[in-house]
């Protein structure tokens, strides 16, 4: 992410995230303000309960972003049969069954203009008010994996994520750097998914 002193500038390509939307970033900012006021040197943890913004704004991050646009590799240990499809018993990568994450936080059919970045969709009366990350009720989003090997520090990272992002966002105005274009629907693979081209620091 770039901390900056500088100006926003709309750019011409994509539209997400809190440093192309700063009307985002200041919704979130009021909503921190208003839980720990404006002399606290630190958002605490147990103030993140108060901050269903923020937690929408990570929500649409993990939606529109997944660092994982697949689960790890699963194999069946018997013989299945799925949509009329049979799937074999075989190591990973022989007969091994994946889900396309980034593309069900992309669906239509679910998602309004699934390629904003819209953190409200997750506030009341939004498609995602009722969102269940472990997919027990329907799964619309699963960046987390879902079922018997569901990613088990889902909660340690929500709730780093709150944590980092209150924080960062209460200290810091981020803006575009001047001169320099971020497009963020640019990705790149390294160990996750990643900006094609980083954020200067
Ligand atoms: C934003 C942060 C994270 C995301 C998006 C994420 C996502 C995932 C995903 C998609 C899987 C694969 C699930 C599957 O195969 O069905 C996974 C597995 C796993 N994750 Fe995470 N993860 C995150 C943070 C963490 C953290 C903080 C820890 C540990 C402290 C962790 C530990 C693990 C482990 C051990 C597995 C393997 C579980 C298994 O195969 O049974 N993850 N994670």
């Amino acid at each position: 992410m770039e901390m900056m002193l500088s100006w926003w500038r709309p750019s011409s390509r994509s539209k997400p995230n809190l440093v192309k939307q700063p009307e985002i970033q200041a919704k979130l900012f009021d909503e921190i303000q208003g839980v720990v006021g404006s002399e606290a040197e630190e958002v605490k943890e147990e103030e993140l309960q108060r901050m269903p913004y923020l937690k929408a704004v990570i929500l649409e991050g993990l939606r529109r972003h997944p660092p994982g646009h697949f689960v790890l590799p699963h194999a069946v240990t018997k013989e299945v049969k799925l949509n009329g499809y049979v799937i074999p018993v075989g190591e990973p990568g022989v007969a091994s069954v994946n889900f396309m994450v980034a593309e069900m936080g992309r669906d239509e059919k679910v998602w309004k203009k699934p390629m904003e970045f819209r953190p409200e969709r997750f506030m009341e009366g939004g498609e995602g008010q009722r969102i269940d990350l472990t997919g027990n009720k329907e799964i619309t989003m699963m960046p987390f994996g879902i079922g018997r090997r569901i990613c088990p520090g889902l909660e340690l990272a929500l709730l780093h994520l709150g944590y980092f992002v209150a924080n960062l966002f209460k200290e810091f105005n981020w803006k575009v750097a001047y001169g320099e274009e971020i497009d963020v629907d640019q990705e790149k693979s390294e160990f996750t998914i990643v900006m094609k081209t980083a954020f200067r620091a």
